[in-house]
């Protein structure tokens, strides 16, 4: 890993512009009206500036989906209990959830690491990177030191990199953690200086109650740890997650190593924002997979500038709406690499 103190963790390197105005030119070239394929032409010039490959490829890609648990679900924030995480953790093991079944259908390599899951986790296949049994509670301490929150990028970055090892030509950020929600709610607010009424929704689907509950619990947190914006790793150490350090971790492994990434729902957007903090040139390398319908998550994109592909009203996570975004951002390489030229077609162009 290539570290410095500005960037430390690993070099981004910028745009490739020259790869970028090949695309542009090659886009422009194939025989369709200028224009016409609207994003997807867009979406393959960004490709060629992240990939420095005017034809570029994102196929096979890599799904992580980083697992761990939150001590503040002990506040009653979620709708579904604790353990529902490594249980989750074994199906996805299994080959049964929503991440498995969409991998499957793009072809994706797929991991699951566990960061931080509160249970112990004996299931062949994923792999052990625990860093402490889920969090401690916001409410009444810092969710973990700073070491354990450096600890979580670390992971996140070194699991990019095996999957990009392993061949991912994307990489798409999922995860898995019944209380997350709060505490990417928590760390939104804490890098935005937006306000929880706004950001915070129901997760898994709490009913009213337990949605005021958790509205109350991310402000009491706010007040008591009073992040600065302007310390993203503390930040994450205060309120967040350790799949949430993990994921922003993956996101800054990936850009270092100019694979693009497609982010996935709120938790995972939320991530994406913390790597940026930490690493501004790291916001070439997103892509927005879909638009989850938690309300925080338009928050967070707009903090990053970025458009959703698609929006199918999903929240669940895993990385599954990436996952079934990612046929678009693969029609975008098929276009530029495939298609016929003007010329090429001998049809006529003026
Ligand atoms: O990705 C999203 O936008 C999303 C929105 C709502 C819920 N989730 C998933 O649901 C879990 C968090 O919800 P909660 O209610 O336990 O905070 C966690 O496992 C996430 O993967 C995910
Ligand atoms: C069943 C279940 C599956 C999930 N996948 C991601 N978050 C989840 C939360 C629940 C409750």
């Amino acid at each position: 890993m290539n570290t410095n103190r500005t960037q430390p963790y690993g070099k981004i390197e910028p745009l490739n512009e020259a790869a970028a105005i090949e695309a542009r030119r090659r886009v422009d070239q194939l025989t369709k009206p200028l224009g016409s394929l609207g994003r997807l032409e867009e979406l393959a010039v960004r490709l060629a500036a992240m990939t420095g490959n005017a034809l570029p490829s994102v196929t096979p890609p890599g799904v992580l989906v980083f697992a761990a648990d939150h001590g503040v679900a002990a506040e009653g924030v979620s709708a579904y209990p604790q353990e529902v995480t490594v249980q989750m953790v074994a199906n996805f093991a299994a080959g049964g959830a929503a991440i498995n079944v969409f991998s499957r259908q793009i072809g994706a390599l797929l991991h699951v690491v566990d960061v931080g899951v509160a249970a112990d986790v004996e299931v062949p296949g994923v792999w052990r990177k625990k860093i402490r049994p889920g969090t401690g509670n916001m409410l009444r301490e810092e969710a973990m030191t700073l070491d354990e929150a450096e600890r979580a990028i670390r992971v996140g970055l070194e699991s990019a990199e095996a999957i990009i090892d392993e061949g991912a030509k994307l990489l798409i950020i999922g995860e898995m953690g019944i209380g997350n929600t709060t505490a990417s709610s928590a760390l939104l607010a804490a890098l935005t200086g937006a306000q929880p009424d706004e950001l915070v929704g129901r997760g898994t689907g709490v009913d009213d109650a337990a949605w005021e509950r958790k509205k109350a619990v991310v402000k009491q947190a706010l007040d008591r740890h009073r992040p600065d914006p302007d310390r993203p790793l503390e930040a994450l150490a205060k309120v967040g997650g350790l799949e949430i350090g993990a994921m922003a971790g993956a996101v800054l492994g990936a850009a270092a190593r100019r694979i693009p990434v497609l982010v996935d729902g709120f938790i995972s957007t939320v991530a994406a924002l913390l790597a940026v903090r930490l690493n501004p040139g790291a916001a070439d390398y997103l892509i927005a997979g879909h638009r989850s319908q938690e309300p925080g998550h338009l928050h967070a994109l707009r903090a990053l500038g970025m458009e959703p592909l698609i929006d199918l009203g999903l929240r669940l996570g895993e990385g599954s709406g990436a996952a079934v975004a990612f046929p678009i951002v693969e029609a975008a390489t098929r276009m530029i690499r495939e298609m016929a030229t003007f010329e090429s077609a001998g049809v006529s162009n003026r």
